[in-house]
């Protein structure tokens, strides 16, 4: 056991200092232990324990209880106060992890006690995106707006228009479109209109997509838009109950895949992690991105998740080097964006493999 714990260090090293690109982090899913504290602190009242936001080592949970988690967490951040602290501390605990390109997502809530309103909410992110940037933060950030699945799609229209809004006055911070939320409610087709329109205005589209069995019709219908990134796509391929036909499009449109793979073992959608999807869609030289998905709730960061990768399917630093770089055209920052991360990588290259 001892013998095998430098070599533990330098690999831990090697993924830290490995540039890395993130590109699906839930806002309210990735505060930190650290941060969580703070939050309880300034909301005692409330008598939430750490146990109820986030999942430990070797633990695993049904998604309802993933999903409750996210009620707890959301008690916590209620306030425009709330929402600017934990975007900083999460774009910087993201910036130490070795992420220079990030794309946060987050669902606008409002709370008429605090006096929160979906603008104010997405204005608190963006404020903390330029407060990290005139920190001299060396990480680039842009901001997803979420769609939840469980609020309808109304609310999904109305978030699509604000969405909009933002991507003009941002000058460039609001890119896209996520859908998310719990899966197993709702029917992705009413989503459908509100996604058009979306990505007729210039919105680019991240779907969670397939993250639960026996979702063929609604993926089939979401890959007919086609989005531009797919979240998790745990059941696409024939072998986990999806389709050639379904595999077909994704590879057809060359959409690239979004892999988080703690949260897909603690939510328990796959059963252990040389079981992963990200062996097929690998194995087929498709572009899949390294991601964390709620890096609090799932108690990970980036790093991790790109040692894991390598330690289960045996990857070398090398393979690990080119999906980090490989990631930079998967992101949906304009191509002078992708140009200077591309120089970053380069520049980087001597001092990761030295
Ligand atoms: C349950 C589980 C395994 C979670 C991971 N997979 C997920 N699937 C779908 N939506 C998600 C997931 N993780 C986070 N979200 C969405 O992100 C929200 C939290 O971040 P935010 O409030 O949008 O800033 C959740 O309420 C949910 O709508
Ligand atoms: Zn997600």
């Amino acid at each position: 056991m001892r013998k095998n714990q430098p070599e533990m260090d330098d690999e831990c090293v090697f993924y830290r200092e490995l540039p890395k690109v993130e590109l699906h982090a839930h806002l309210n899913g990735s505060v930190s232990f650290q941060t969580m504290e703070k939050l309880m602190n300034r909301k005692p009242h409330l008598n939430i324990e750490h146990s109820m936001t986030a999942i430990g080592k070797g633990q695993r949970r049904t998604l309802d209880e993933c999903f409750e988690v996210f009620k707890v967490i959301h008690k916590l951040v209620d306030t425009e106060e709330d929402i600017l602290m934990v975007s900083k501390d999460v774009i910087r605990e993201f910036a130490e992890d070795g992420v220079k390109y990030l794309e946060l997502r987050s669902t606008p809530r409002e709370e008429q006690r605090t006096g929160l309103t979906k603008t104010s909410y997405i204005d608190a992110i963006i404020k903390a995106i330029h407060q990290c940037k005139s920190e001299g933060l060396d990480i680039d950030v842009r901001l997803l707006v979420a769609i939840d699945r469980r609020n309808g799609m109304e609310v999904a229209m109305e978030t699509v228009k604000l969405a909009e809004e933002f991507m003009l006055s941002s000058d460039g911070l609001v890119v896209g479109i996520d859908l998310s939320g719990d899966p197993t409610v709702g029917h992705g087709k009413h989503f459908l209109p509100a996604l058009e329109r979306a990505k007729n205005s210039g919105l680019k589209l991240s779907l969670h997509l397939s993250e639960v069995q026996s979702q063929l019709e609604e993926s089939e219908l979401l890959l007919n838009l086609p989005p531009d990134r797919i979240g998790h796509g745990t059941f696409l391929h024939p072998e986990m109950g999806g389709s050639q036909s379904l595999v077909d499009k994704v590879v057809k449109n060359g959409i690239p895949l979004e892999l988080c793979l703690t949260s897909n073992i603690k939510g328990q959608t796959v059963p252990m992690f040389s079981l992963h999807h990200f062996k097929y869609w690998y194995e087929l030289g498709h572009p899949t991105v390294i991601c964390t998905d709620d890096k609090g709730v799932f108690c990970t960061d980036l790093s991790q998740e790109y040692q894991l990768v390598a330690s289960t399917f045996g990857l070398s630093q090398k393979e690990m080097w080119k999906l980090s770089q490989q990631a930079i055209d998967c992101i949906f920052a304009e191509e002078a964006v992708k140009q200077q991360l591309k120089k970053k990588w380069q520049d980087l290259h001597p001092q990761v493999f030295k």
